[in-house]
């Protein structure tokens, strides 16, 4: 290109350059501008500034109306303008993006079905508690597969006395309400006040009296028995220590007894009854409680009843010797009882009542599946009962999935702990929480029970009580079998003064007359902290918890604890009570327990029992703590 050219291209260049209109980019307003409204710092040829000035000129010596740059408009009538939309700007308020989507959507929501916030969190949470239940559900693969339904529950030959039979309804009414008692169900049994009126034989009487101290029935043997003993499903919920094992153990041994009595059992028949328990621990000890009223029934002169423990980490020589004689009741933990069925070492063809305790936990423990598979084990109809300490919604829609016009009885709410224990709640840092345990131990006389959820701190306590002369064992899941009888033998015949545990040991083990727990660790869950205090103020006895928390406590722990402290009318330390429950306010001062664990300081959205089943399971599992072989 000749140096003329390029000159002739460069002012071409500069003459469309000088016709392009001129833009100006506004970072408040995201938009482009008309040069009219042009700022300071617009940038505009000189032929059109030159354009500008005169045509101004001449509008000023005319003092017609004009604008500069803008034919239709007057600079002020745009100034005017400009604030306006400033002023708008400045008006507007300052949401993120995430606000205005929320603000959209529920406005959305409120269109479609004038939702409150309120609403809208009752629904989900709803769905949450159906999703879990749905996934909890318990009915047997073969009873679901073959659609079998009963309708009816089992006939049994027990009637209440007369005089029981014929009270009306408000006198049922008010024996319940003085005993705390709340029934639920279709043609709910009377409560009956004494075991003779329940017609229970005379020597077991006699052997509750002498043996175990027992001449009056608790509450949740007033009404579980009757209902039990009339063939009912049921449901029982009642505190820890309020003999459940009992409700569920008596009507077994006489169906059983019954059953003998009519046509005795020959060599490989049996069983007519099934307890089911989460843990082996429990299920010896429900096994042994029953052995002991079989015995009495002997006494009285009643035939002889096989019971068979059916667990891991005993010999299958000891259970051979009790098959080979037929039996009438199985004790077992869920994993062992499917191994032995599965093995065909028995059947159900003849087994009528089943009773899970602790049916709850069974559940939380991942023993859904063994359990579902039990029951389709069975070949008749059968009487089904359920009992634990809490009882969660789940085990309510179960009822009525599974059970056939079920009774539900509750003593006091589920969840909640028992009145007879004294709970205190202590701050402690992490790091003085050893030495501090010498001190609390010093409370009451033994035997006290300390639990930790971490086994290698149960073993470090263990390993410093013993330094200091105190005489502790220790259980949890990483011990042997034998260990664990060992050290549960030992605590309970009082050779040993303190027992540190872990969880594994607190659910439903009674042992005699605890005086105090110590919770080393607060439960994250509270359900766990009700059964662990339990193992104290049993059977009408008052008893001392102490727990230990700091501020590796969360928040959320604390405000279940405070709510429980609140329930059981007992003192509120001031940390406890400074904590406000930020739930309150919208609640209208009123809130209400998790229907999942029961926690009253969190809805069901917070449920540490729902993010934790998760992470139990495959921890118990792997660890092969409670129930399996
Ligand atoms: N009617 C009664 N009167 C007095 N003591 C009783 C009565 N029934 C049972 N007991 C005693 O109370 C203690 C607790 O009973 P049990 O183990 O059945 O309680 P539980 O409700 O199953 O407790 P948990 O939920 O902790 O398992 C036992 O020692 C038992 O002998």
């Amino acid at each position: 290109m000749s140096a003329v050219q390029a000159l002739k291209r460069r002012r071409m260049l500069q003459r469309a350059q000088d016709d392009r209109p001129q833009y100006s980019y506004s970072d408040d307003e995201e938009e482009y501008d008309d040069p009219s409204a042009a700022s300071s710092s617009t940038f505009v040829p000189l032929k059109q500034r030159r354009l500008q000035q005169l045509q101004h000129i001449q509008s000023r010596a005319r003092g017609s109306p004009s604008s500069i740059g803008s034919p239709s408009k007057r600079a002020d009538e745009q100034d005017e303008e400009d604030q306006e939309q400033h002023d708008r700007a400045a008006q507007r308020p300052q949401r993120s993006l995430l606000d205005e989507a929320r603000i959209l959507r529920e406005k959305k929501l409120a269109e479609e079905g004038e939702k409150t916030q309120a609403e809208i969190d009752a629904e989900e949470e709803r769905k949450i508690l159906e999703a879990h239940a749905a996934r909890r559900k318990l009915a047997s693969d073969m009873e679901l597969a073959k659609g079998i339904q009963h309708t009816e529950p089992l006939k049994t030959s027990w009637t209440a006395p007369s005089f029981i039979r014929s009270r009306s309804q408000e006198e049922n009414d008010k024996l319940r309400e003085r005993n705390h008692i709340l029934a639920d169900g279709v043609d709910v049994p009377p409560v009956i006040t004494n075991f003779r009126d329940m017609k229970v034989p005379e020597c077991v009487i006699e052997y509750l009296k002498t043996e175990k101290k027992i001449v009056k029935p608790s509450p949740i043997q007033m009404q579980g028995l009757p209902t039990a003993f009339a063939g009912r499903d049921m449901i029982g919920i009642a505190f820890t220590g309020s003999g459940k094992t009992l409700a569920f153990s008596l009507p077994i041994i006489m169906l059983a007894t019954e059953e003998e009595r009519r046509l005795p059992f020959a060599r490989g028949e049996g069983p007519v009854g099934m307890i089911v328990c989460p843990s082996r621990e429990l299920a010896r000890q429900t096994f042994e409680s029953i052995k002991g009223i079989a015995e009495a029934l002997v006494q009285g002169g009643y035939p002889q009843i096989g019971v068979l423990l059916c667990i891991g980490g005993i010999s299958m020589a000891e259970q051979h010797h009790t098959m080979s004689k037929g039996f009438h009741i199985v004790v077992a933990t869920p994993g062992r009882l499917q191994d032995m069925l599965t093995k065909k070492k028995f059947t159900l063809d003849c087994c009528k009542y089943l009773c899970l305790d602790e049916a709850d936990r069974m559940i939380d423990m991942g023993f859904e599946e063994d359990v579902r598979n039990i029951m389709g084990f069975f070949k008749q109809q059968r009487q089904t009962l359920l009992f634990s300490a809490t009882m969660p919604k789940k085990i309510q829609d179960f009822a009525e999935q599974s059970l056939i016009r079920p009774v539900i009885i509750n003593v006091g709410r589920a969840g909640a702990a028992s009145l007879d224990i004294i709970q205190e709640v202590e701050y402690v840092k992490q790091e003085a929480k050893m030495v501090y345990l010498l001190e609390c131990l010093q409370k009451t006389a033994p035997p006290v029970i300390i639990f930790s959820d971490n086994k290698n701190e149960v073993d470090d306590i263990q390993e410093y009580l013993l330094l200091k002369g105190v005489e502790a064992v220790a259980i949890h899941g990483s011990k042997t079998q034998d260990e664990r009888e060992y050290a549960i033998r030992a605590f309970k015949s009082g050779q040993k003064d303190v027992m540190v545990a872990s969880g594994v040991a607190s659910k439903g083990l009674d042992f005699n007359e605890i005086q105090h727990v110590i919770n080393y660790t607060m439960p994250k869950e509270i359900e766990d902290y009700v059964h662990q205090i339990g193992r104290t103020g049993r059977s009408g006895k008052t008893g001392v918890a102490t727990t230990f928390v700091n501020a590796n406590t969360q928040e959320q722990t604390l405000l279940d604890l405070k709510y429980l402290l609140m329930e059981a009318k007992q003192r509120i330390p001031p940390f406890l009570a400074a904590i406000e429950d930020p739930r309150m306010a919208a609640a209208g001062g009123k809130v209400s327990s998790c229907p999942v664990c029961g926690g009253l300081g969190h809805s069901i959205r917070d449920c540490p029992k729902l993010e934790d089943n998760q992470r139990r399971q495959t921890a118990q599992f792997s660890r092969g703590d409670d129930g399996g072989y």
